[in-house]
């Protein structure tokens, strides 16, 4: 390369990590500016819709973001009681994450606040058993056990009366409206994109950003020509399937699937910290600091017994399939390889990567999940001694002797920084038998001792601090020009069967992603003010009433009219068409004194917010 090519090839890069780096620090108020004509579409489908997101209470009131915030929102809004029952588990939430002075206050708080039944957020809901275990619930017997069952017989409560009111609410009518919006097209022009961050087997991964929420994600393309002319499509589907159906903190979550003229696109959460192999290898001496090693140890194992709850093995982990995110929390990416067990089944397939292949594939025997812990087992080993087991730092070797070492060597700990417990979980996870290999007997690695540090319930919450936070403006990555790709596939016609299958990859919106990035951003505060459109709202009496406490929620937390009130508020709101028509039916309306005040005091708040 000349010199000026070089240069020129630098500034490329330069300008494209700029651009990038620029991306991340999102100015929140002018993208609010540019929101202010979105509104929520009224649900069409409704009876579709209605039938289609089902009637469970988990996955609407639990497992949705939107629809788990809009059933709080009810409860807040409706009586006192349901009130409680919310605020009960929110508290008993914030005390099981919470550590030494803030627990003992999180527990002296639900003592007095739901416990006694003099307060006016006394559990009055609970029967039997449960009712009994609350009254006499104290300090001395206040342990998991005893909350876990009041909080279940709270869950149960949610689940009946609670949850059938907030079906023909208002509030559930918005979800719809949240559920018409998740399902709009998605194309390339709902993103801007950005820098190119890794290359993959069909194609590339670059940066992306939705315009109207600016939140940022990584876009992994396929390339339609490229898959089926290796005949790829079968495995893009696959993997597809299968990330769409994780959703942890510790693995990589799908938010959208779509498709353009030219690729198939996975659009993914952004991973700004680079890869593990990258850290082992590239920046500093070889190998992690120990406290890295186990913080990323235990995140990698509570990503993999995820897959593995879900019958997934996942068959890749190795140090470069895990990324790093801003914050330095890490995620298991690549599920290209991983696939679903057929129940009570083993499989015999070679797949993996050389180096990280447990002996059982390496010898084409039936396996399931246990090879996911003979990779760790290496993975460990590399990130400490920064090589592998079976293989040394860039030894030329044929695979035949990888695989040879790895089915007849013992694994040797000559690097200095193996301490006692390091050494005893990686000999444990490469045990060549599986019978005795950790992980492999319905126990959960992560009761080994090496992990002794760390708090397994805070981590799996997200709350362990990193111990290595990557810098904001550092791009973790590779220059732009090495992920250069020229070659084209021109040979290859894509006809109307290959255009079913772009079809049914492109599925849009992932809803719990789509949801969670709606709620991160603002956009779910912003648009979920209730527009003032009486042809948006049920029309029945309970539902009027019941959205204009919404209203008066929404906008002024502290003011609750009478019932009265409301009434006259929805008629002014939906009905009326000007502020004098307004005061012509309050002065010619027969009501007592304080009553009028009132009104007037609701009509004008209401012609407030009609503005707002
Ligand atoms: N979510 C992400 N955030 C940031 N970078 C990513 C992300 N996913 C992938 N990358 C980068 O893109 C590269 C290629 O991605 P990936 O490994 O998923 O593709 P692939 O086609 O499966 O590759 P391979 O053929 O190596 O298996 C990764 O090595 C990583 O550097």
């Amino acid at each position: 390369m000349t010199n000026v090519t070089a240069d020129l090839v630098g500034l490329d890069n330069l300008v494209a990590n700029t651009a990038y780096l620029k991306a991340q620090q999102i100015d929140r108020t002018e993208l609010r500016k540019q929101r202010l004509t979105l509104t929520l579409p009224r649900p069409k489908k409704t009876s579709a819709l209605r039938t289609a997101v089902g009637r469970k209470y988990e996955p609407l009131c639990e497992q949705q973001p939107i629809g788990r915030k809009l059933f709080q929102q009810f409860l807040l809004t409706s009586n006192p009681t349901y009130r409680a029952a919310y605020e009960f588990l929110e508290e008993l939430n914030a005390w099981s994450f919470a550590e030494d002075e803030t627990k003992e206050k999180a527990k002296q708080g639900i003592l007095t606040k739901f416990c006694q039944p003099e307060s006016k957020s006394f559990l009055s809901y609970l029967t039997g058993s449960d009712a009994e275990t609350c009254r006499c619930l104290s300090s001395t017997n206040f342990d998991e056990e005893n909350l876990e069952q009041i909080g279940e017989a709270t869950r149960e409560f949610l689940k009946g009366k609670p949850f059938l009111e907030y079906l023909s609410s208002p509030f559930f009518y918005r979800f719809l409206q949240w559920k018409e919006y998740e399902a709009q097209k998605i194309t390339d022009r709902y993103f801007y994109e950005f820098r190119t961050l890794g290359k993959g087997g069909f194609g590339e991964v670059c940066a992306v950003q939705v315009k109207h929420t600016g939140q940022m994600y990584a876009c992994k393309k396929l390339d339609k020509r490229k898959l089926k002319k290796k005949g790829g499509e079968r495995l893009a589907l696959l993997e597809k399937h299968i990330l769409e159906k994780v959703n942890s903190l510790f693995i990589v979550n799908l938010a959208y699937a779509y498709d353009s003229k030219t690729h198939l696109c996975l659009v993914m959460d952004l991973m700004t910290g680079g890869d593990l192999k990258f850290h082992i290898y590239h920046l500093g001496e070889r190998g992690l600091r120990m406290e890295r090693v186990v913080y990323y140890t235990a995140q990698i194992t509570t990503g993999i017994l995820h897959l593995h709850a879900m019958d997934i093995v996942y068959r890749d982990m190795k140090p470069e399939n895990v990324l790093l995110d801003g914050k330095g929390q890490c995620r298991l990416s690549d599920l290209g390889l991983a696939v679903e067990l057929p129940q009570g089944k083993m499989i015999c397939q070679k797949a993996g990567t050389s180096g990280y292949m447990a002996p059982e594939i390496l010898k084409q025997e039936h396996y399931r999940t246990s090879v996911d812990w003979w990779a760790l087992g290496c993975s460990i080993y590399e990130m400490v001694a920064g090589r592998l087991p079976f293989k040394d730092f860039r030894e030329k070797v044929q695979s035949d002797e990888v695989t040879r070492r790895t089915l007849e060597d013992e694994c040797k700990f000559t690097h200095k920084n193996f301490d006692a417990p390091t050494k005893d979980i990686v000999g444990r996870f490469l045990k060549k038998r599986v019978g005795i290999r950790l992980g492999c007997r319905n126990d959960d690695p992560r009761n080994h001792v090496f992990f002794k540090n760390i708090s397994l319930h805070r981590l799996e919450a997200g709350l362990v601090e990193p111990p290595w936070v990557p810098k904001p403006n550092v791009v973790y990555t590779k220059d732009t020009a090495e992920f250069r790709d020229s070659s084209e596939v021109k040979d290859i016609q894509l006809n109307a069967k290959d255009e079913k299958f772009f079809k049914e990859f492109s599925t849009g919106a992932v809803s719990i992603q789509w949801q969670k990035e709606i709620i991160d951003t603002g956009v779910f505060d912003e648009l979920n003010v209730p527009k003032l459109d009486g042809r948006d709202c049920e029309t029945s009496w309970k539902s009027r009433m019941s959205f204009s406490e919404t209203l008066f929620h929404t906008y002024i937390p502290s003011f609750s009219p009478s019932p009265d009130c409301m009434l006259i508020c929805w008629t002014i709101i939906f009905k009326s068409r000007d502020a004098k028509s307004v005061h012509v039916k309050s002065n010619h309306s027969r009501m007592d004194e304080n009553k009028k005040k009132s009104m007037l005091t609701t009509a004008s708040l209401c012609f407030v917010l009609r503005s707002v």
